[in-house]
């Protein structure tokens, strides 16, 4: 990974920060990211409480001793941003560590502040769960441990399967039809709807949800989705559809978000693609490590594929499972690319993408279409910043613009102090309508560029 300096920002355009006090990235770095702090270290805890039950004692006493350093560097590193310390370099010895230490002393420089709250706000965020892999990074028993995992998207997977049930089945009868433009064009909208609403369930905003209750505010059926349709703040469908359908056979990317219901509601879109001749191929992104709690990395999406199988089997539904099965042939058959990159997991913008991750950018430039998913992604293409909502998306996705040929689309629920592209007044209306329209996840936007 390049060590590549921080793209500035246009003048008087400031980065979001845990600073300002009113912003919802002041309350995420204040109560959000400990909470999420002390979640890992009670999946930790629980864990050595199992492994006492289940393993050996010579096993136990290595595993247990790491465990107990894990968690009390989780501690520290809560305690530190709490109080505002300044934020520390990363410790370990994987690829992207220089980078991250680069870019740690340069933050004084590019932004006036190094501690929890005073960086931005992009940056510190990501930096925690870098953070949160250096911990297990540092072990000989840890290192492959998904803290995220059990507690958290496992049971909120076990909590959508009513969703993607429906949504399967969905699928199926749309395939079952041979399907004129009309036809596609009209599936289409409605996986890449759904495919949309999936990223409300992400599960760094969700921290206090009942897993098992998530089917009921999922967006799984084609008759809800008119119900949601009416919250999609900026709307550039008609636009993404036409370009889609005119691809024929092409590449698309989708730059995954969250696993559980969204990755389902992601892979029925990447399926629908392939199976309607839209894409010869789709290129799946996922990231490296446990990212932002619930983003997709290759483990989960195998742990998907077998998890749906089995819960197919479970519920006796065929349809279901041919789908499972249909998935890992994709993969195999090489019609679904899974690829990671280190990019994904720095707390770069994408304004740095060309430089920081070149081959990155010349894979990205050889795809017919982008598909950008999820909050996060959103706001590494506007670079985090204060941007009025007004802003044209053409200007708050900066040098992306010209930098990254393909065409893409950004779905997003908005879930943060960021959004571009409203009309004239629409912010106020909004506004009257809910005071938390930007961060409460209930208004998503289609946002595209080069349609
Ligand atoms: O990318 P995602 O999964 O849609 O959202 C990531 C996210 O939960 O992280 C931040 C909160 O900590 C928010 O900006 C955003 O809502
Ligand atoms: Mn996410």
């Amino acid at each position: 990974m390049a060590q590549d300096k921080q793209h500035p920002l246009p003048d008087g355009i400031l980065p979001l920060r845990g600073s300002v006090t009113t912003s919802f990235a002041y309350t995420t770095i204040k109560d959000r990211m400990p909470v999420i702090l002390t979640k890992a270290i009670d999946t930790l805890t629980r864990h050595l409480h199992d492994l006492h039950l289940d393993e050996g004692p010579a096993a136990q006493s290595a595993k247990t001793a790491e465990a107990k350093e894990c968690i009390s560097t989780l501690s520290k590193l809560k305690y530190e941003m709490i109080r505002d310390r300044r934020v520390t370099y990363v410790v370990d010895n994987e690829s992207d560590a220089e980078t991250w230490n680069f870019l740690v002393d340069g933050l004084k420089e590019s932004w006036g502040g190094d501690t929890w709250f005073s960086a931005p706000w992009l940056f510190v965020e990501c930096l925690m769960y870098r953070k949160i892999q250096e911990v297990f990074n540092k072990t000989e028993n840890w290192k492959n441990f998904d803290v995220f995992a059990p507690q958290q998207k496992e049971p909120a997977f076990n909590g959508s399967v009513k969703s993607m049930i429906e949504l399967s089945k969905h699928l199926a009868n749309v395939e079952s039809k041979m399907l004129e433009r009309e036809g596609r064009s009209l599936a289409l909208r409605e996986f890449i709807q759904f495919s949309l609403w999936g990223n409300q369930t992400d599960l760094s905003l969700l921290i206090n949800v009942n897993h098992a209750d998530m089917h009921k505010s999922q967006a799984s059926s084609a008759q809800n989705l008119s119900e949601f349709e009416k919250n999609i703040i900026v709307n550039d469908m008609d636009a993404v559809l036409e370009k889609l359908l005119n691809i024929d056979g092409g590449r698309i990317d989708i730059v995954l978000d969250n696993a559980g219901f969204e990755l389902v509601a992601d892979l029925c879109l990447a399926d629908f693609l392939i199976s309607s001749g839209i894409a010869k191929t789709v290129m799946l992104h996922a990231k490296k490590f446990p990212w932002f709690v619930s983003d997709t990395t290759p483990r989960d999406l195998e742990w998907t594929f077998a998890a749906v199988e089995k819960k197919a089997v479970e519920v006796g539904d065929e349809g279901l499972k041919a789908r499972a099965a249909r998935w890992t042939g994709l993969v195999k058959e090489g019609k679904w690319i899974v690829k990671v990159d280190d990019f994904w997991t720095t707390p770069y913008s994408f304004w740095n993408l060309p430089t920081a991750a070149p081959e990155l950018r010349s894979s990205l430039n050889e795809s017919s279409f982008v598909i950008y998913k999820g909050d996060l992604n959103y706001r590494k293409l506007v670079y985090d910043a204060e941007w009025s909502t007004t802003t044209p998306f053409a200007t708050a996705i900066g040098p992306v613009a010209e930098t990254i040929k393909a065409p893409f689309v950004a779905l997003r629920t908005c879930k943060s102090d960021v959004a571009v592209g409203l009309k004239e007044g629409q912010e106020g209306d909004l506004k009257g309508r809910d005071s938390d329209w930007m961060v409460s996840g209930k208004y998503g936007m289609v946002q595209s560029f080069g349609c």
